[in-house]
């Protein structure tokens, strides 16, 4: 990944305390984010893919310190984010902002659509008078294709669409750095999805923005990241450059996903094998021995059932954890 780094995490692991099943019996930890590294660079999109319940969410909230159990490291211009005081955090995240699946869901209901997106400006540049508040509100409606007269309206009266930019013009306001994109565009329907994509692409290059893209969505993924961080039960299988990654996945994991995805060269379509695969995750409060993908793995050996397969190079941009991964052939 390129140069300028502006979000390294390190080792981080994130848990959820689950209540104890007995009385006398000690509360259980399900790890949902696991031992997780990367480095995004500033400008750069990194789409976040896996199936249901692999930690993608658990992971965006993590790097926002929103949940309470996580260890390691997220360093965040130079700081660890994990050993910021509350107020401190408080501080940093107008750099860093979400946006929610659900963007009806995640707006509240009584207040007018001027409020909501106004609510990160009184929060973090409380001396603005109203009027500049209100003129900077105008002026972000425009910027994601709002008509800035629906200032006063209330969040029921706009589809899911505009519900989403509402979120976005809510989310860039007070000109973050990154933001964070958890399944934004799942709940919308398809032509709706294309242009909330050609919205966050334009305003990426408007605001010099850096984005992580969760989403279980490949195609989608594909059409707007940089690089790709692929999980499977809370850990990176592989990672790497997008368009290396989709072209020449080298984790079975990876191959499998992607091997239902639409390939827009019909080359490499040809290529491709069709893999389905089998099953579902474990669940994380029982994650097997060794590589946690070996259960649901054809290619797995008597290694992959004891030992977990460290993350290596594949090639330059690229990386994966398996002991039978496909490797570009010498030629
Ligand atoms: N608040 C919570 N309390 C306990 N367990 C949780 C909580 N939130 C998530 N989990 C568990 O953590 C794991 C990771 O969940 P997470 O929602 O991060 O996955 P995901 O990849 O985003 O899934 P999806 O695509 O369905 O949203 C799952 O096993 C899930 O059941």
């Amino acid at each position: 990944m390129a140069d300028r780094s502006l979000l390294r995490v390190e080792n981080l692991t994130t848990q959820f305390e689950l209540p104890a099943k007995g009385f006398f019996k000690p509360p259980v930890f399900l790890t949902a984010v696991n031992n997780v590294s990367f480095d995004l660079a500033e400008g750069r999109t990194l789409g976040v893919v896996g199936e249901s319940g692999c930690g993608k969410s658990t992971l965006g909230r993590s790097i926002l310190r929103l949940l309470k159990s996580q260890k390691g490291r997220i360093l965040w211009q130079g700081r660890n984010l994990l050993d910021l005081t509350e107020e401190e955090m408080r501080a940093a995240r107008r750099d860093m902002q979400i946006i929610f699946q659900d963007p009806i869901a995640s707006l509240d209901p009584r207040m007018t659509v001027g409020d909501i997106i106004a609510e990160p400006l009184t929060v973090f540049e409380p001396k603005l008078s109203k009027a500049e508040r209100t003129e900077r509100v105008r002026q972000i409606m425009g910027a994601v294709g709002l008509v800035p007269e629906m200032i006063n309206r209330y969040p029921h009266e706009f589809s899911g669409g505009q519900a989403q930019r509402i979120g976005i013009a809510r989310a860039v306001i007070t000109r973050p750095k990154l933001i964070i994109c958890d399944e934004p565009v799942s709940a919308l329907d398809v032509s709706i999805q294309g242009q909330v994509i050609t919205l966050l692409r334009k305003l990426r290059k408007e605001f010099g923005l850096t984005l992580i893209f969760i989403s279980h969505d490949l195609s989608v993924v594909r059409l707007i990241s940089d690089d790709v961080l692929v999980l499977y039960l809370g850990r990176v299988v592989e990672s790497g450059d997008c368009a290396t990654v989709f072209d020449h996945p080298a984790h079975p994991y990876t191959q499998a996903l992607f091997s239902a995805a639409p390939i827009p060269d019909p080359k490499l379509a040809r290529l491709r094998t069709r893999i389905r695969l089998q099953g579902d995750p474990p669940s994380p409060l029982n994650p097997p021995k060794g590589c946690v993908f070996s259960p649901r793995c054809w290619k797995a050996t008597d290694i992959c059932r004891t030992e977990m397969p460290p993350i290596e190079e594949v090639r330059p941009g690229q990386k994966a954890a398996c002991y039978h991964m496909d490797r570009p052939s010498m030629e």
